[in-house]
């Protein structure tokens, strides 16, 4: 039988588990973690993202604080936003959604959070971390991911894993945390040879193209480990409905465990952003009772 991984009710308990860890550090050092959000322009796709990030921050019992910038915000006023956050001793973790619209960088706001906050764990000095195995604020979705496949796999070691996709923000980070868990790693991409072939032979296929139903039933093994992270938004007889990169339908049967989308690696992302703001405040003040 085909296990359906259930995003939201793990979600449910990593939040709760985080709201515990939260009061018992509140208690302690009477502070209450931060989580500040920055968004440009008003996209409605991440309308329904920031209220599930605000509604799982008050469940953790952190303080979260949106900030809200028209589209057309020049970089200056958006760098002078995120240094103003970078001293703001209230707030532990920095998030500025992305992408951002087209006048303005990526890579420059990124570089410019501070590192102890940086709780998507985009920041160059957070992926060296990670690369090199230090302890690191590591990105939201790839650890939902892990924290998944712990949760369905007593051992990853030995394991082939194959990661479809090798943006910075999930398919590298998602490769070097498997490989941490001693796992045997294969990144396949857009250029890549065969690539239906090479995800026949994953023990644990991790599908993060952003294309809808890019991985078709006869690329998987029977009896592998899927996990979907892809979040697409297609119109179906004139209604949006969201989709993964994995046809789930189709297989379904081939898997042992598969997640769905929506309900599958979304709702661990954001739980996930709750567990790395109370992270980022447990590191900060380490390292103000170290100075
Ligand atoms: N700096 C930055 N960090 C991010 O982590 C980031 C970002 N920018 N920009 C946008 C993307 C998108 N993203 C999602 C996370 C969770 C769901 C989620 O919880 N989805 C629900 C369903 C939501 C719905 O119903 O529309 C699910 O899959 O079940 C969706 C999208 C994080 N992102």
């Amino acid at each position: 039988m085909t296990i359906k991984i259930d995003g939201k009710a793990l979600a449910d308990e990593i939040v709760q588990g985080v709201a515990e860890k939260v009061a018992a550090f509140k208690e302690k050092h009477q502070i209450t973690p931060g989580l500040a959000v920055v968004l440009v322009g008003n996209d409605p796709a991440s309308s329904v993202y920031v209220r599930n990030k605000v509604k799982r921050s008050e469940q953790a019992g952190l303080n979260s604080i949106e900030h809200y910038l028209p589209a057309d915000v020049s970089q200056a006023e958006l760098d002078a936003l995120v240094d103003t956050l970078n001293k703001d001793d209230s707030v532990h973790g920095i998030l500025v959604q992305l992408p951002l619209p087209a006048h303005l960088s990526d890579q420059r706001v990124i570089e410019a959070i501070a590192p102890a906050k940086d709780v998507d764990g985009f920041h160059p000095v957070s992926a060296g971390r990670l690369v090199t195995g230090q302890p690191a604020l590591v990105p939201c979705t790839p650890l939902g991911c892990m924290i998944m496949l712990n949760r369905q796999c007593a051992d990853l070691s030995g394991k082939h894993a194959v990661v479809i996709g090798r943006s910075n923000i999930v398919g590298k980070p998602m490769s070097s945390l498997l490989l941490q868990a001693n796992c045997t790693v294969t990144i396949v991409h857009s250029r890549t040879k065969n690539i239906e072939a090479i995800c026949k032979e994953a023990d644990i296929l991790v599908a993060a193209v952003g294309k809808p139903l890019f991985v078709k039933p006869d690329w998987v093994k029977e009896g592998a480990i899927v996990i979907d992270v892809g979040i697409n938004a297609v119109e179906v007889d004139g209604k949006r409905k969201l989709v993964g990169d994995v046809d789930y339908e189709a297989i379904f049967p081939h898997a042992s465990a598969i997640t769905p989308v929506p309900g599958g690696v979304g709702p661990m992302t954001i739980a996930c952003l709750m567990q790395n703001t109370l992270t980022a405040a447990e590191f900060q003040l380490a390292d103000a009772v170290a100075e």
